[in-house]
Parts: C-alpha cells; sequence; structure tokens
C-alpha cells in the first residue's frame, strides 16, 4: 500500500484591496471594499490586506469595518515605518478576530538615496525602532525589504537579521517591480533562510510584480523554495502591471501542484464571480485573452479544436471551467469552424439536419463568417430556418422599439414569437434607461426563471458606423448561459442577446429532462 505524502498547505494572502488599489483608477468606496472583502471570505483566502489605514478616513473607516466583520480570516494592517501608520493600522484593525502588521521599508540603493534619502544604517534603525513599536500591540508581524530582489543581499541580509531580532515573524520577499527571473528569485529564499541568523525561525512569503508577465512565475519559484506564503490579487490587479493573479497561481497548484507537493484552501467554485465583481466594481475590463478569467480562455473557434472537444475536452482543455463557476460556452462559431461543430450547435436546438441540408447551411455559414466575426446563435437559427421549416428556437424577437429622451422615462415594446404556442405578442415596459426597460418587456414575454446577471458591451470596430457586441449573462438553478448579439444598435444586440441567452436555459432544462426521461428517473 502507498500513502500519499501530505502537501504543504501554501497560505493566499490576498492584496486586492490594497495593492490592488493603488492602480490608477481602481479607487474604491468602503461599501465597496466591504462587499469585496466578503466574497474574499467566502472564496476562501487567508489572509485579507484590506487598504493601508493611514491613508484617508474612508480608508481607515473600511478596514475598521471588514474587520469588526469578517471574524473568520486574517486581516492585515500595513504600515510604513512610521509611528502614526502603525497606531492607524493597530487602531482599525483593533476588533479583528486574527490580525497581523505588515511594515515595510526600502532594502534597495536606488530607494535609500533617492527616496528615503537615509543611509543603510539609518534604514536599520528605523525598522528596528518600528517593528519593536508595532510588536507592543500586535504579536504577528510581517516585514517586507521593499524592492527586495534589487537589493544588494549584503544589505537585504542585514535588514531580514535586524527585523527578525525585533520580533517580526513573517519575512515577505518582495519583487516590488517585477524584476526578477524564476531561477534567480526562487533560491534568494534558501540563501535568506539559511543565511540569516534566526531565519530558520520565520515564516517567508513572496509578493510578486508582473512587469515582465513572471509573476506567477516567480511566485512559483519561490513556493519551490520553502515559500508558505503567497501575496495575490484577485485579477492581478495592483501597481503597474499589477501583482500575482490569485486565479493563475490557484489553478497552477490545482492543475500542476502535484508536481510542487503543494496546495491552498481556495474555495475554487468561486473564483469566477469573485473575478467578475472586482473587475466591475473597480471597472477594469479583464483582456478576453486573460489566464482562467478571459472571456476566451475556454472558448473555441476553431474547427479542428472544436471536433477534438466535441470528441473528448481534455483534448484541448487542461482545467474544468465549471470548477471555477465559468459559464461553459465552449464552441463559438466562425470563420474558422467545422462541420462537426455547426451540426452540435444546430443540435442543440433539437435539430436534425440531412446531409445535403448540412453542406447547404455550411457554405451559407461560411459566407456570413466573412462578412463578421462571430456567428451568434440567432444569426445561426436565420440560417438554418433559410434551409428548413424546423422552428428553431424557443422564443424569437420580432419587434423592438424605443422611445428614450432626456426628460422622460424610457418605455419600450418589444415583439415575441413563442414556438411553444406559436403565438406572436407585444408586451410593453418602462424604465430608468432604455435597456432596462426593454430587458422588462422580454422578462414579461419569456417566464422563465433565470436572473440578469451580467451585460458586457463591446464595440468591433471604430466610428460611428461601429457594431456593438452585447454578451449577456443569466443565471439558473445554479447554473451560468451566456448569449451573445452583435448589431449597430446595442440596445437590439443587448435584447437579443437575453433573449438567446434564457433560450440557452430553456433548451438545457428541455434535454437535462430528456436524459432524465432516457434513464427512467
Ligand atoms: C510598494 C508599495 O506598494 S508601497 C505602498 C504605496 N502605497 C501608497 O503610497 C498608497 C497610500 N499612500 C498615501 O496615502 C500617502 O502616500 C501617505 C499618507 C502614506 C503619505 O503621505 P505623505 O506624508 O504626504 O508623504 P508622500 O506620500 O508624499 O511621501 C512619502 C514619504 O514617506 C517616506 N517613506 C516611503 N516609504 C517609507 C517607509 N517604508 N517607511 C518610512 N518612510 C517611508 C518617503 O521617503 C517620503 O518621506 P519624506 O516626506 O520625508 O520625503
Ligand atoms: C510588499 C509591499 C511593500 C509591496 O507592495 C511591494 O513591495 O510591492
Ligand atoms: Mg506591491
Amino acid at each position: 500500500m502507498t500513502i500519499a505524502a501530505a502537501k504543504r498547505r501554501i497560505l493566499i494572502f490576498d492584496t486586492t484591496l490594497r495593492d490592488g488599489e493603488q492602480a490608477p483608477g481602481a479607487s474604491m468606496k468602503p461599501e465597496q471594499k466591504i462587499v469585496i472583502a466578503r466574497q474574499l471570505a467566502r472564496l476562501g483566502v487567508d489572509i485579507i490586506e484590506p487598504g493601508f489605514p493611514v491613508s484617508s478616513p474612508g480608508e481607515f473607516q473600511a478596514i475598521q469595518q471588514i474587520s469588526r466583520e469578517l471574524q473568520n480570516v486574517e486581516i492585515c494592517g500595513f504600515a510604513r515605518c512610521v509611528k502614526a501608520d502603525i497606531d492607524s493600522a493597530v487602531a482599525a484593525t483593533q476588533d479583528a478576530a486574527r490580525r497581523r502588521l505588515h511594515l515595510f521599508i526600502s532594502s534597495s540603493q536606488i530607494h535609500l538615496d533617492f527616496q528615503l534619502r537615509k543611509t543603510q544604517d539609518q534604514v536599520i534603525e528605523m525598522l528596528r525602532g518600528m517593528v519593536s513599536y508595532g510588536k507592543q500591540f500586535v504579536d504577528q508581524i510581517e516585514f517586507s525589504p521593499m524592492d527586495a530582489s534589487r537589493s544588494s543581499e549584503e544589505f537585504l541580509f542585514r535588514v531580514v537579521e535586524a527585523a527578525i531580532e525585533e520580533g517580526a515573524t513573517i519575512i515577505n520577499i518582495p519583487d516590488t517591480m517585477g524584476y526578477a527571473l524564476p531561477e534567480e528569485f526562487g533560491p534568494l529564499f534558501t540563501r535568506v533562510r539559511e543565511g540569516v541568523r534566526g531565519g530558520d525561525k520565520v515564516i517567508y512569503s513572496t509578493h510578486c510584480h508582473n512587469d515582465l508577465g513572471l509573476a506567477v512565475a516567480n511566485s512559483l519559484a519561490a513556493i519551490r523554495h520553502g515559500v508558505t506564503q503567497v501575496e495575490v490579487s484577485v485579477n492581478g490587479v495592483g501597481e503597474r502591471a499589477g501583482n500575482c493573479s490569485l486565479e493563475e497561481l490557484v489553478m497552477a497548484i490545482e492543475t500542476r501542484g502535484d508536481s510542487m507537493g503543494v496546495e491552498t484552501g481556495i474555495s475554487t467554485e468561486h473564483i469566477y464571480e469573485t473575478s467578475r465583481l472586482v473587475s466591475r466594481t473597480m471597472h477594469f475590463p479583464i483582456a478576453f485573452n486573460k489566464p482562467i478569467v478571459g472571456r476566451n480562455a475556454f472558448q473555441h473557434e476553431s474547427g479542428i479544436h472544436q471536433d477534438g472537444l466535441l470528441k473528448n475536452r481534455n483534448t484541448y482543455e487542461i482545467m474544468d471551467p465549471e470548477a471555477m463557476g465559468i459559464p461553459r460556452s465552449m464552441i463559438i462559431l466562425g470563420k474558422h469552424s467545422g462541420r462537426h461543430a455547426i451540426k452540435h450547435r444546430v443540435a442543440e436546438y433539437g435539430i436534425k439536419l440531412g446531409d445535403s441540408e448540412m453542406e447547404d447551411l455550411y457554405n451559407r455559414f461560411k459566407a456570413k463568417a466573412d462578412e463578421q466575426k462571430i456567428i451568434t446563435d440567432d444569426v445561426l437559427m436565420q440560417l438554418v430556418g433559410e434551409s428548413t421549416d424546423s422552428i428553431v428556437q424557443p422564443y424569437t424577437l420580432i419587434d423592438l422599439q424605443v422611445l428614450a429622451g432626456t426628460n422622460r422615462s424610457r418605455i419600450a415594446s418589444v415583439t415575441i414569437f413563442s414556438s411553444e404556442d406559436g403565438e406572436e405578442r407585444t408586451y410593453t415596459g418602462s424604465g430608468e434607461g432604455p435597456l432596462e426597460a426593454v430587458i422588462h418587456c422580454i422578462r414579461e414575454a419569456m417566464p422563465v426563471d433565470a436572473v440578469f446577471e451580467d451585460l458586457e458591451l463591446h464595440s468591433l470596430s471604430t466610428g460611428e458606423d461601429a457594431s456593438g457586441e452585447a454578451v449577456v449573462t443569466v443565471a439558473s438553478g445554479g447554473q451560468r448561459n451566456i448569449g451573445t448579439a452583435i448589431h449597430r444598435d446595442i440596445i437590439l444586440a443587448a435584447a437579443k442577446a437575453y433573449v438567446s441567452a434564457v433560450n440557452g436555459v430553456i433548451l438545457a432544462r428541455r434535454k437535462n429532462e430528456e436524459r432524465k426521461e432516457a434513464a427512467g428517473e
């Protein structure tokens, strides 16, 4: 019998609300920070750094409230080696069930000469004074030598040793400028642990920036050299190019952690909603190709890949998106798609095409795909409708009219055809905005238990005649469904995308019922 070796637990220290918020334009109101902190706790991070308490009264208040409310997660107060910063951090985190104080001061010569304008001895004196001052109030002191990776090792060791002597319990070695390379950054931790007096008595942490796109690689290198805490942020937000991305690091460990013998305590099913929440709150869109949470991370448009995926998902996917709460819409139809994918999507609508119908659809599909980037479901169904008599979608949007203006409430009228009863009906509704008015009409027309969760609008070209792409996410019964549509009228695109997303919910339910019936359940 073989007994699996216990994995080393990596603590996830989240700094979305501190370093993440330092990104230009990311500032949040206290109530927004509290909502994100609650979500981080749900996600299962081990430590939350909710901000920089001394920086403003609103910041102090947010950190105080997070400390009071989130009693199941450790809270970290951030401070320079300055008494007023420490007093503020100590006061703000006073009511936390578990807390730590995070003190930092630069160790690189360029920071000493030009930023701090202090000698090495003066820096050592400052940090000694402030670590021992903080230690009077808080047991757990995390110390960071800022710009460590550009510091002389001799001075870095002196700084770390002094911090440990004064009572620091966690040494966080940051790659502040995202300058390090993995093969040099990892071994630095081994050298510090072995070369510094007391270096074997503390916990090691790392905090990597992404200026060269190496934040995750450097964090993994640090883990290989014994680090047990990694500082990360949701969507990798943070100073300049950002911090080590929480979702990328966690999924690297989930996917390849066996080879490193490590694991985290993150509940991966909350990754997607956390990412969306942070993106929406900060108004920071996520790049389409961003690993894990980018829109294209689990979507495929190429026929050869689609064919492989339909035969076995593992051919082109190394992670299960649904395990991260990511809505499954792996097949995107476009110019590069082939017959297998088109047939699959059409079959999802319960339509079986004969060989000649399929060939005819394929040729018209390719001609259409040369004109527009993506063939959305409603366009595909139009193409299908041209070559068969099949009634394809549960609901079809026939007509939409909106009245909008500065001094009136917006009024919409929407005509929808239902293939369930073969009737066409018109609904009217109003709202604060034109889209809200339209959504109210559609909701009445399609009485399906599905929550309108998210809307993204993208311009697909430049200029006043740009086409808009709408992506609507609806949630129903713990599942998410996405609908997309493209039109020069963005309200119409959003309406079609919404109808398509709800149609998806209905079709998924039908399929589920058919599956149950076939299984005799
Ligand atoms: C790598 C990082 O992420 S570090 C964190 C960066 N985050 C932030 O700066 C966000 C919040 N900051 C703020 O709100 C303000 O900068 C404050 C309240 C902290 C300070 O404001 P001010 O007192 O007006 O100082 P200002 O920001 O202009 O300058 C920084 C001062 O701190 C000093 N300083 C910088 N780091 C440290 C440190 N770790 N310990 C002690 N002093 C430091 C600088 O040398 C400078 O001092 P000087 O005034 O004697 O030249
Ligand atoms: C850990 C702190 C000081 C930091 O944000 C950095 O060095 O990048
Ligand atoms: Mg940083």
